[in-house]
């Protein structure tokens, strides 16, 4: 897929006066200095020709340090807040205009300099710790049953009509957003379904956007590294669900927070229960009920029941009980979105896979285990992967696994004490190590590890995921499944500030390969 940079703007690009946007927003402003403004950009790596610079405050520097590059990359502007002016006195040559808070402002801002493009597109946007993709994947499959042209925009891809591209993070910064809005409404599209991250609510990247319908999967352990604690965790979330940024909610209720959220609502809910013993089941408007995992652990059906006796029967292409869920709030979500319900459930029930969530990388036959590719990176999420998968494995469930760096360090003896619980043979290696070293990370699930398993039988561990992938292979059998979770769809791996081309898919598919072409020695306990 291709990188990112560049092919997020519209062809047609706006043109709007500084002087404009100055008084639209009662900016503090150099008097009789105007410019054309044709775009808008947060980093100065981003910026092009043309561009508003917004040079705001971060968590580690100022962008106004960075002011000066993104002059030189041809900003004709600078938006930033009175410490980010004062700095930038004498040392920028363009007009610098100063608001309180930018951050807070940016939406609206890069909505007006792209003339309101939300408007022109009926939006979803999903949240939620686990599900989002999936259930942004679920929804898109169901609006195109009304719509012809639609985008995606979340942690695998943005997607414009035919056209995708490698997607920087799972919510883009407001500027590259209403870029994308605007290149929508220039290529056809009227439909678009898009992950809201709870990063993205707290930075304000949702700024100037109100969805057609939000939708909340679940919230579950992590990012406690960013918003201090659940309840901060959840605040974040929660302000997606407001008259600002969204019309109305499908909120599921399976767990507490799923209630708390329903309930403090000032929108229009519907709650969805998609369990028959979860936390809102009772009194939930749309209840899931004969949800029956398919034999071949591919899918499951269930049936759906409104709150007006609407009732269908619908499936879930994907396994495992998690999915039911995704595919339950999908289909509520594009009926609200104005999708008739027979027709989003049979859409859903027909939804291409999902890259990296439960991706089935090579089938089983009479020589190869059923190897899968999943994105579980929390606790729950990993207690729900190897669940999912159990019943679909005759033999051993062999996991290749890490945790992340830089990130939730509670977590990594959690996932190691879960993995030793749920699946047979672990290999443990490393997944993102960024900034910190691999081993270290390692360790600390490996403590998870014994805790569970104190004798350490069939536990390896490796210091290079490829390895790691092409080791598990090596262990298992025809009936057995291997599972290598964490990565999902990502592209590359961050070790140390270097982002390296790689894909758990590829790695896969390569030691396949390698296992056709003859022995091999892999990296042992
Ligand atoms: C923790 C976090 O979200 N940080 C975001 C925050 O960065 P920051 O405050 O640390 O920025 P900084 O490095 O201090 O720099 C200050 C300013 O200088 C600018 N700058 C910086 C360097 C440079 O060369 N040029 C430049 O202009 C930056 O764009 C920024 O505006 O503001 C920046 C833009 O203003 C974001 O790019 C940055 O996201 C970083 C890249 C990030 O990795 N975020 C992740 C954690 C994230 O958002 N993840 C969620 C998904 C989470 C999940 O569900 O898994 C997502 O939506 O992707
Ligand atoms: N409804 C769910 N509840 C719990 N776990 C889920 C659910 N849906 C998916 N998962 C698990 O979480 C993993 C991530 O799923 P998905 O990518 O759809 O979520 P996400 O919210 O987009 O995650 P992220 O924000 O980290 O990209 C899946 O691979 C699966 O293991």
């Amino acid at each position: 897929m291709t990188p990112p940079v560049g092919r997020l703007r519209p062809a047609h690009r706006p043109a709007r006066h500084l002087t404009d946007l100055v008084h639209e927003f009662s900016l503090d402003a150099p008097a009789g200095l105007d410019v054309v403004l044709t775009g808008v950009a947060v980093g100065s790596a981003e910026v092009e020709p043309g561009d508003l610079f917004a040079a705001l405050p971060g968590l580690r520097r100022h962008g106004a340090d960075f002011a000066d590059h993104a002059v030189r990359r041809g900003a004709v502007a600078v938006l930033t807040d009175p410490s980010g002016a004062e700095a930038l006195v004498g040392v920028v040559d363009v007009p610098v205009v100063v608001a309180p808070d930018p951050r807070r402002l940016l939406g609206a801002v890069s909505a007006w300099l792209y003339g309101e493009p939300a408007r022109d597109v009926t939006l979803v946007g999903v949240t939620g710790t686990n599900g989002k993709t999936t259930t942004t994947y679920f929804v898109d499959a169901a609006l195109r049953a009304v719509h012809e042209r639609t985008a995606v925009i979340g942690t695998v891809e943005l997607r414009v009509g035919d056209e995708a591209v490698e997607s920087p993070r799972t919510t883009v910064e407001a500027p590259v957003l209403h870029g994308l809005l605007a290149l929508m409404r220039e290529r056809g599209v009227t439909a678009c379904s898009m992950e809201v991250s709870s990063h993205a609510i707290a930075l304000g990247r949702i700024g100037g956007l109100t969805v057609d319908v939000a939708g909340f999967t679940n919230l579950q352990r992590d990012h406690l590294d960013f918003h201090g604690d659940m309840d901060g965790y959840f605040a974040a979330k929660s302000r997606l669900f407001v008259p600002e940024h969204a019309k109305r909610a499908v909120v599921c209720v399976d767990d507490e927070w799923g209630l708390r959220l329903a309930a403090q609502s000032e929108i229009p809910v519907d709650t969805v229960a998609t369990r028959e013993d979860s936390a809102g089941a009772r009194t939930a408007r749309w209840r899931v009920t004969d949800a029956t995992i398919g034999l071949d652990g591919v899918g499951s059906t269930f049936t759906l029941t409104g709150p007006d006796g609407e009732s269908v029967r619908a499936a879930s292409p994907l396994p495992g009980l998690v999915n039911v869920s995704n595919a339950a709030v999908a289909v509520v979500l594009a009926h609200r979105a104005g999708v008739p319900l027979e027709l989003a459930a049979d859409a859903v029930a027909h939804a291409p896979g999902v890259p990296g969530r439960m991706e089935r990388v090579v089938e089983r036959d009479e020589r190869l285990p059923l190897c899968l590719v999943d994105y579980a990176h929390t606790p729950d999420a990993l207690v729900l992967a190897l669940e999912a998968v159990r019943p679909i494995t005759p033999g051993r469930l062999v996991i290749v696994f890490g945790s992340d760096g830089d990130r939730d360090r509670g977590k990594r003896p959690i996932m190691g004490q879960i993995a030793a619980r749920l699946a047979d043979v672990l290999v443990v290696t490393d997944e993102n190590p960024r900034s910190e070293p691999p081993e270290s990370i390692r360790a600390a699930i490996l403590e998870g590890v014994r805790a569970e398993r104190p004798d350490g039988r069939d536990v390896h561990e490796s210091d290079s995921r490829e390895r790691a992938v092409r080791l598990a292979l090596d262990l298992a059998r025809p009936e057995d499944t291997v599972i290598v979770t964490g990565k999902g769809h990502e592209p590359t791996q961050e070790i140390d500030g270097v982002f390296h081309r790689y894909n758990d898919r590829d790695a896969l598919l390569a030691a396949v390969r390698a296992a056709a072409a003859g022995p091999t020695s892999g990296a042992g306990a």
